[in-house]
């Protein structure tokens, strides 16, 4: 029993990006996700990531309400919704952190209530607070990180350097502070080093961009562009609009924990009628007064 679904993606989610202006495919090649499975994935479209009404409640409150995804291999899927909608609960249901209340997911085939530890070994998770152990340095950090995965010291140093040069690093940044004193950008660069060390099959991104500077976030949107081609899949949560837009195959927007729309962005924007998609995103999302109430707000202030 290997858990996995046949996909009822409709042909619209089929992958259509431009290819990336840089090749970061030497970083990955010797990753250990393995041509034949991901050809055998995309000869059978079946689901990568599949969640199956999954729900979470915090006392009275259903942050999560039976939220259901099919995502197939290589697709890298947009999770937008306002502030509170529950996308940071669902990243973490996902990757193990946060028990659901109900329902459950399956990841490369994987059943995540029954099969924990294998789908932690599938999962790479940058989350949207950056945590890490300050009293570390950047080195330290990784190769911990490196250990916990099983990965031999000198493949993980090979893997260390593989980023570093991607993110035009030298190798004393690691070793000469603390994470505590890394600045906001490179603790970031650290952490999205860490989730791709063991090489994950699907990776969960939650604000990936925050704290980058404009070059490490162009190098970044083209690296995840890779990876899904390389057969990663990708869930990519995040409050940039045009930046989503532009790199995501297919965005989910959820609101209250509960799917509002899931479709290919320029898609959605044509068959709501809307102009953009962050209109489309605040029509769904109860913002569409938004400019009167900024602008009555702003009129509190006159003297
Ligand atoms: N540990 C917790 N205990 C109680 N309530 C929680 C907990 N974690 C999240 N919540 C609540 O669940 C709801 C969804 O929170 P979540 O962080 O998933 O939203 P989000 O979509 O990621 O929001 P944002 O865009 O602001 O980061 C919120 O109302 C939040 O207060």
């Amino acid at each position: 029993m290997t858990g996995l679904q046949k996909s009822p993606l409709p042909p619209r989610f089929a992958i259509a990006r431009d290819q990336p202006s840089v090749d970061f495919r030497p970083f990955f090649s010797d990753f250990t996700l393995s041509h034949r499975r991901i050809v055998e994935f995309r000869a059978s479209n079946l689901s990568m990531l599949s969640i199956r009404n999954l729900t979470k409640r915090f006392g009275l409150q259903t942050a999560v309400d039976q939220l259901s995804l099919e995502v197939p291999e290589g697709q890298i899927v947009g999770l937008l919704g306002p502030n509170g909608a529950g996308k940071s609960t669902t990243l973490k249901m996902l990757t193990g952190l946060l028990e659901p209340t109900a329902g459950t997911a399956v990841i490369a085939g994987h059943d995540l209530l029954t099969e924990p530890l294998v789908v932690k070994r599938k999962v790479g998770f940058v989350p949207d607070s950056g945590a890490v152990f300050e009293s570390l340095t950047g080195l330290e950090y990784l190769e911990m990180i490196a250990a916990l995965y099983g990965i031999d010291s000198q493949k993980a140093r090979e893997r260390i350097e593989q980023f570093l040069s991607f993110f035009e690093l030298g190798f004393d940044t690691l070793t000469d502070k603390l994470l505590g004193a890394y600045s906001k950008g490179m603790r970031r660069k650290v952490v999205i080093t860490a989730a791709l060390l063991h090489n994950p099959t699907v990776v969960f991104f939650d604000e990936p961009l925050d704290g980058l500077d404009a070059n490490a976030a162009v190098g970044f949107k083209a690296l995840i562009q890779t990876l899904a081609r390389e057969g990663k899949t990708i869930v990519y949560s995040s409050h940039i609009l045009d930046v989503v837009e532009r790199v995501c195959d297919r965005v989910v927007i959820i609101d209250k924990g509960q799917l509002k729309v899931d479709g290919a962005p320029a898609e959605l924007v044509r068959e709501h009628g809307a102009r953009s998609l962050e209109h489309l995103f605040t029509d769904l999302t109860g913002g569409s007064d938004l400019e009167q109430r900024a602008s009555d707000f702003a009129r509190t202030f006159r003297g």
